[in-house]
Formats: structure tokens, C-alpha cells, sequence
């Protein structure tokens, strides 16, 4: 379980994160959503520590990121599994290589150990026998399936996805969704994905933050989400046209 209390940020005096509090269960897949530019990233950011918020408390399991001794800092960051946007695989790091990197840089594993390790989860994303190839030899879905593996290689106990589905169709953006949110429950993972598709809201957001400028203005489950009364967040919602003609069916 992650917790955010009182997560305040601002760049230049403006400020991008506005007293954001939450509780970001484990064996759930907690999405962070809203419109461009209001925030979703700098929280995420904050949460993991890339960005310092100016003040409040980011909890791991009870553990004050912000405040604990290095020992602690140390271990939760090895807790974390990052899915980038586009990936961010190394180019020029076979498939193998990019999952292992986990394991080289913060596990106490053997060779042999690691890859056991890699072929077991190369296999559960379904990438069996790809151990060899590039990047640039696998499409989109096949490089999401590399973060994923890469990202909880080595147990991680929380997972962050930053857009998990930019630049991926439809059907395999379900695909990927529906692996993220396997992963965890198979896993228990607390898992926080950023995302402004309503798609992958719907199939998979079991607790949704929803964010307005550096407010949180929502939160709920996506069975809520479609009667959540505030403005910004219909506004939000009914720019789907599928969610809009489900609405006004329900109406
Ligand atoms: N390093 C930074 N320095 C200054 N301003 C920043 C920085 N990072 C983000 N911002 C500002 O903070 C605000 C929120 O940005 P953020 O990236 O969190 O938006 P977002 O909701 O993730 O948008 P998108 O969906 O487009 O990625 C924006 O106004 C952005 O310009």
C-alpha cells in the first residue's frame, strides 16, 4: 500500500500539485487520470522519487520515503518496477539483457540464477524464445511486454506504469491491460498507472484519483466513475464518444 498526505508541489511559484492525499491499495491497479498538463505525471514523479515535494508525506507500506534513513530509501526504491512511457528500453541491449539489467545493478542472484529468473518471466509476459532479439525487432506491444518483465524482474512489490498504452492500437493496448492488471493480482503489486484513456479506465482502474489542475477533485471506482457528479471530470469522461452514446443510453 502506497499513501499520500498533504503532497504539495509547485515549479517557479506555480503551483502543479495542490495538498494531494491517497491511498493506493495493494493487489489493486490505482490509475491516476485527467486531462493534459494537470499534474498526473509530477504526482507519480513525486510518489517515486524523482521529483521532492515541497511538503507532505509519500508512505510505502508505512515507510516515509521522504524521511527514513538511506537503508530504507535504498530498499523501497529496489521495490519499485518502472514501465516507462515507449518503454525506454536499451536499443542496443537484446531483450534478455534489458530484463536482466534489473537483477545486475540490485540482486545478489547468480548467472544462472538470473536467467532462470528472465526465462520464467520472459514466459509468463508471454515472450518465450524472444531472449535473443533487439528492440527494434519487436512491435510496440511486444517492447511494453519487455517493460513489464523488466519492471518486476526482481519481486517488486509496487509497480508504476507512466501511459502504458501511448502509441499502441486498441486491441493491443486491451492486451496490455489486461497483463498489467494480472500482474497484479498474480503478483500482489500495488500498481499505479497514469493514463487519459477512459478504455483502459473502464477495463481495468479498480481505484481511479481523478486530478483538475493539481487538484484532486474524484476518486472512486471505474462502476462509480460514469455518475461521479463533478463537472471537469464528466467533461473528462464524455469526451469519449462510446462512454458518451453509453451514458445517454443510460439516461
Ligand atoms: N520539471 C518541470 N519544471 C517546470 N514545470 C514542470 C516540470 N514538470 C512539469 N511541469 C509542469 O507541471 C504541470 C503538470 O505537468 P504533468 O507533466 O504532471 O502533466 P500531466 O498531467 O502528466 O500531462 P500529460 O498527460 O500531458 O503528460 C504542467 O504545467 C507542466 O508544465
Amino acid at each position: 500500500m502506497i499513501e499520500v498526505k498533504n503532497l504539495h508541489k509547485s515549479f517557479m511559484g506555480k503551483t502543479v500539485l495542490n495538498n494531494i492525499n491517497g491511498v493506493f491499495q495493494q493487489g489493486s491497479v490505482n490509475m491516476i487520470i485527467g486531462a493534459s498538463g494537470t499534474g498526473k505525471s509530477v504526482l507519480m514523479k513525486s510518489i517515486v522519487g524523482l521529483y521532492e515535494p515541497d511538503s507532505g508525506e509519500v508512505l510505502y507500506n508505512g515507510r516515509d520515503f521522504y524521511r527514513c534513513d538511506r537503508t530504507v530509501k535504498k530498499s523501497i526504491r529496489q521495490e519499485i518496477g518502472m514501465l516507462f512511457q515507449g518503454s525506454a528500453l536499451f536499443d542496443s541491449k537484446t531483450v534478455e539483457q534489458n530484463v536482466k539489467f534489473p537483477l545486475d545493478m540490485l540482486s545478489d542472484y547468480n548467472e544462472s540464477e538470473k536467467r532462470d529468473r528472465v526465462n520464467d518471466i520472459l514466459k509468463r509476459v508471454g515472450l518465450e524464445n524472444a531472449n535473443k532479439k533487439m528492440p527494434s525487432e519487436l512491435s510496440g506491444g511486444m517492447q511494453k511486454r519487455v517493460g513489464i518483465a523488466r519492471a518486476i524482474i526482481n519481486n517488486s512489490r509496487y509497480l508504476f506504469c507512466d501511459e502504458p498504452n501511448s502509441g499502441l492500437d486498441p486491441q493491443t493496448s486491451i492486451l496490455i491491460d489486461n497483463l498489467i492488471k494480472e500482474i497484479t493480482v498474480e503478483f500482489n503489486t500495488t500498481t499505479i498507472v497514469v493514463s487519459h484513456d477512459m478504455n483502459s479506465v473502464m477495463e481495468i482502474g479498480d481505484h481511479i484519483m481523478f486530478l483538475y489542475k493539481g487538484d484532486k477533485v474524484w476518486e472512486g471506482t471505474n462502476t462509480e466513475i460514469m455518475d461521479a457528479e463533478p463537472e471537469s471530470l464528466q467533461h473528462f469522461i464524455l469526451a469519449n464518444k462510446l462512454l458518451r452514446s453509453l451514458k445517454e443510453t443510460r439516461n
